[in-house]
């Protein structure tokens, strides 16, 4: 017998999943596998013809052959849908159809969401004008004189993926007050395609699928960033035990919280590996996982504005990268310390008494003696620490808050 897989889709692949479940994506039935995609790419077809404009594609890393099924979870673990595997490739692309296991409810708005078949099902024959919205509508007089032309029910789609969803649907919601009685608003979680020609074809099909006798892609949102010093801020310090991370970041949070202007969230590297992530070891699984938590809260903390605070030795330059990856899609800036005091400074220091024990082989897989440190070589500010007072060493982290615009 083989055993049931269980995979969790990243956020974009579980958002296709949602469409290709409810019929948005119609007339695709699962994920595609190297030949439809080829095609697609070539042709804007599938393989046997069918007109498509986009990728919809899964990758899994689990060891699958066709013919097995595999359990789609939702992050929370709630099992969506069954894949049966046609075809996996090495590189991890996995094809084949998708059978509903039960409703998503998760996301926000959940109760506003509404499958084509039952928007095709209110619309009752009526002719339909498509709005495919993510962002705000400034100017209602087109979609109005359209559907006034048409005779037509205006159906706004706000496309709420990502970040910006639930302004975009609440921008939504707000319109459908200034429009025509029986306006109706369908959230649908289209993840944006990178080629705007492509993603403006991938609407079309949606709005389609939703009954659109006429569809309408509304303006592309203006995303002015706010001003540096109300934006979330993630200071991550790196650097060998010793360095001085965990001294500059206890100064920069003083000297923060003396200004008073910003809130501050200070993840001390020994209260992390106590609370967060007690009981983690130091082998590069471990330590990865130490810093994704980190960053985990960090991106939390800057997700709402705030300035957080991080002095992990943080040793691998890809982990560090995902870090500044999940702080910058909440929409805060990453600014990487890198702590580049020497191993031999940070060894004459041995404030603990590691290095001593790491050299005697007590300590197995010790940072700069006996496992990898990768240098940054993206850090926004180094400091050497060897012949600086702990004072200069956090002015200058001060001082590029400050003409970084973060700190006023
Ligand atoms: N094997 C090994 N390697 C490196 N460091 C070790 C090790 N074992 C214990 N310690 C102590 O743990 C502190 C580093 O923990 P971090 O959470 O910052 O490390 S990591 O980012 O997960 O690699 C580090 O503290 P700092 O001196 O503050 O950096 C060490 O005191
Ligand atoms: N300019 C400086 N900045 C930071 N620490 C310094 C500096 N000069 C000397 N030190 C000393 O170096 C040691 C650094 O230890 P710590 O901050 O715990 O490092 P880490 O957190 O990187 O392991 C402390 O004893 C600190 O007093």
């Amino acid at each position: 017998m083989s055993e049931i897989v269980e995979w969790t889709p990243d956020a974009h692949e579980l958002a296709d999943l949602e469409l290709l479940l409810s019929g948005a994506f119609e007339p695709l039935t699962g994920f595609l596998g190297h030949d439809d995609l080829h095609a697609v790419h070539e042709r804007g077809t599938l393989a046997d013809g069918t007109p498509w404009p986009a990728p919809v594609t899964l990758h899994l890393s689990a060891e699958v052959s066709p013919g097995d099924e595999v359990r789609l979870l939702d992050p929370e673990g709630l099992a969506l849908a069954v894949l049966t595997v046609t075809a996996h490739d090495a590189d991890g692309l996995t094809a084949g159809p998708i059978e509903a296991l039960g409703t998503p409810e998760h996301g926000p708005f959940a109760r506003l969401r509404r499958t084509p078949a039952e928007v095709r099902a209110a619309l009752g024959g009526r002719p339909a004008l498509v709005v495919t919205m993510r962002g705000p509508l400034d100017d209602l007089t087109e979609i109005t004189a359209t559907a006034k032309e048409l005779d037509a029910v205006i159906v706004l789609l706000p496309l709420s993926y990502g970040e910006a969803g639930p302004a975009v649907v609440r921008a939504a919601l707000r319109a459908a007050e200034r429009l025509p009685e029986g306006t109706l608003v369908v959230p649908v979680p289209l993840a944006p395609r990178e080629e705007p020609e492509i993603d403006l074809e991938l609407r079309e099909h949606v709005a389609t699928a939703y009954g659109a006798t006429e569809h309408l892609a509304g303006p592309e949102p203006v995303t002015l960033p706010g001003p540096p010093h109300r934006r979330g801020l993630v200071v991550f310090f790196t650097g060998l035990s010793g360095s001085g991370k965990s001294t500059v970041a206890r100064g920069l949070r003083d000297a923060l919280l003396e200004l008073g202007t910003r809130t501050v969230t200070h993840l001390d590297g020994d209260v992390v590996r106590h609370l967060l992530s007690k009981g983690l070891t130091f082998s590069k699984a471990d330590r990865d996982l130490n810093i994704r938590r980190i960053g985990f809260v960090a991106a939390e903390a800057a997700r709402h504005g705030g300035l957080a605070i991080c002095a992990p030795i943080a040793p691998y330059a890809a982990t560090r990268e995902e870090v500044r990856e999940m702080v910058e899609s909440v929409g805060a800036d990453f600014l990487l310390v890198h702590v580049a005091t020497p191993l031999e400074e940070c060894e004459r220091r041995d404030r603990k008494g590691l290095y001593a024990k790491a050299r005697a082989g007590l300590i197995p897989e010790f940072t700069g003696v006996s496992d990898p440190y990768e240098e940054p070589d993206d850090a926004d500010l180094v400091i050497d620490t060897t012949h600086i007072s702990i004072e200069a060493a956090v002015s200058r982290v001060l001082g590029t808050l400050r003409s970084g615009g973060w700190v006023r």
